[in-house]
Parts: C-alpha cells; structure tokens; sequence
C-alpha cells in the first residue's frame, strides 16, 4: 500500500455528526473505519471525531413517524449543524433522506450498499404465509404493512416503533407476533442469526435507498469532499440515483407507501422495478424497466411519473 500525501492539513479533527442509535453509530464507525483504511493519516488516534446529535424522529416514541408529518425527522438536526460548520460531514441511512437536500449540502459518497432486503422475526417462526389467521405484525412501516396485508388480509397490522433492539425485545415479550427489519441494519448490529426469513424483493420490495449509507457534506467543503472520494461506491450511487428518481417524482403528493428496487445488471445496463400502494394493501401499482446507466435519474422520475399517473385518485389523499 502506497501511503499518500495527506489531503488536508492537519487542522483540527474531522467531525462525524451522526444519530446515536447503535445503527447509527455503527454507520459512523464504518465510515470513519473506511475513512482510516483510505487515508492513513485520519486512521490515527484523535484524527477523527464523532459526534452525537438528537433528531426530532429520535424524540418522538409515541407516534409513527408518518403522523409526526413524515420527511427529515432523521436528518435536519444534523443538516444545521452541517450548515453551520460544527461537524464536517453526515452519515446517514439513505433511507431516511428526503430527496430535497439543503441549498449548499450534498450527498457527495454513497457507501456499497448492504443487502436492501427485509428480515422477517417471527416468535413461534413461522413464515408470513403460516401465520395463523388473526396473527399481529407490528410495523409502523406503511410499505410493509401495505405488502403484509396484501398476501395476508387476514393479519392485523399494529406500529411497533423504537431502534432495532427496542422492537426485537417488544416481539420477544409477545406484545406482537412478528415484525419486519430491514436485513441491513441487523448484519450491522450483528444481529441477522436472529431472522427467522429473509423475504424476496418479490415478496417485499424494500424501501428506497434501503441498505445505503449516505454521507452528506457542504458543497463548497472541496477538503472533505476529496477525502471521501475514494470511498464512493459507483455502483450503489447509481442504484440509489434511480430509486430516489422515484420518490422524487411521487414527492410532495402524497404519503402513498414506496417501494423501490434497482440492480445493475452484468452487462452493466440497469433494471428498476417501483410500487405504490395503498396503506390496506388492496391497490398496488408496480412498474419495471431497464435502461443505461446513464439514465438512472430519469428512469426513475419516469417511473415514478407512471405510478402517479395509474395510482386512483382516491389513493394520494393524506388519509
Ligand atoms: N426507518 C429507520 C431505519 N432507517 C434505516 C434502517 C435500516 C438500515 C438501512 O436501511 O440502511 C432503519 C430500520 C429498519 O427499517 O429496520
């Protein structure tokens, strides 16, 4: 291994800003992780700092975070301090990231994405097709609840919140019969033995974004910005590009649940496949395409466009 010039000047440490759940702080430890193996001299003690920052989503407990009014709940806290130059960059699950930024930040890396799957914890392990008949999921996911209910209609469907340790310790205690976490948080925390079944994006499509870790940082910040570069991964940036064409499209209408998967197929063209649903499950429109790589925003603002136009109307009132 070659040993670089340093790319900044050792002025003072590089500020991670970050959420303080386990997750969270497991994303910031890779990045900082990944940030030692690229550049040697940020791999030394003191060279990075992280910093831990309260969200409103992180306040609310009490209600699912689509009643708290949905976007940034995640992330705004940790956009102002961005803003206001008291850390030097921001990860986050891209998950959680509205699609309109800040004037002046930007998602400059996007990590290699973890497996976007859901997990599916079930205590007796029966599998989401031997659930017997009245069963409780808990989710206060709209678009698992949307997908669970469309092959089962029989479940009922409570919000289960809190971080993944909360709800995995909520489902033990029985207060539900099963949950859903998404794969990639759970091989973070080191917690995926515990699945009792990994359920098929034909089964559940996952989220957009599901599985990515972002890194937001100011525009004008050419230091940091450099720093990270070696860190991006191409093909997951694409990947998120067309997911979140979707959102974007679909934005601002409606709290219609999302889902959203693309791959980048080996001849190096790219497939997406996107849905909008109804929260009972009952209206489900899906849409799929392959297109250039280079195409990956657009191809995803089209599709999302398409499920906007096919959605029935009724569907985009906020409930
Ligand atoms: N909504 C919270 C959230 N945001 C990102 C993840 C998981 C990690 C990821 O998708 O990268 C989770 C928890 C979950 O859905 O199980």
């Amino acid at each position: 291994m070659t040993t670089a010039t340093p790319l900044h000047t050792p002025r003072a440490p590089l500020r991670i800003g970050t959420r303080g759940s386990p997750l969270a702080l497991a994303q910031a430890h890779e990045t900082r992780d990944r940030l030692g193996a690229a550049h040697p001299h940020l791999a030394e003690p003191g060279a990075i700092e992280i910093v831990v920052i309260k969200t409103t989503g992180d306040r609310i407990l009490d209600r699912t975070l689509a009643e708290a009014g949905g976007k940034g709940l995640f992330t705004k806290e940790i956009e102002d301090a961005l803003i206001a130059g008291e850390i030097d960059l921001a990860v986050h699950s891209m998950k959680d990231v509205p699609t309109a930024l800040p004037d002046g930040l930007g998602i400059t890396c996007l990590l290699p994405r973890e497996d976007p799957r859901d997990a599916w914890f079930s205590r007796s392990g029966a599998d989401l097709m031997d659930l017997p008949a009245d069963a409780v999921v808990g989710t206060a996911s709209l678009r698992r609840q949307a997908q669970i209910l469309a092959r089962r209609p029989d479940l009922k469907v409570v919000p289960l919140r809190g971080n993944v340790q909360t709800r995995m310790r909520k489902l033990a205690e029985g207060e539900v019969d099963a949950t859903l976490l998404a794969l990639a948080g759970l091989r973070r925390l080191a917690l995926a033995d515990r699945v009792t079944a990994v359920l098929e994006p034909e089964v559940m499509l996952p989220a957009v974004a599901q599985g990515a870790i972002g890194i937001e940082t100011r525009l004008d910040d050419a230091v940091t910005n450099a720093l990270l570069a070696p860190l991006n991964c191409a093909e997951t940036a694409l990947r998120v590009t067309a997911e979140r064409g979707v959102l974007t499209a679909l934005d601002g209408s409606c709290r219609t649940p999302i889902a959203a998967l693309a791959r980048v197929l080996p001849d190096g063209g790219m497939e997406l496949e996107a849905m909008a649903l109804s929260p009972d499950g009952r209206t489900i429109v899906t849409t799929r395409r392959r297109f250039p790589a280079a195409e990956a925003l657009t191809a995803g603002l089209d599709a999302g466009q398409e499920l906007k136009s096919r959605l029935p109307a009724g569907i985009f009132t906020v409930a």
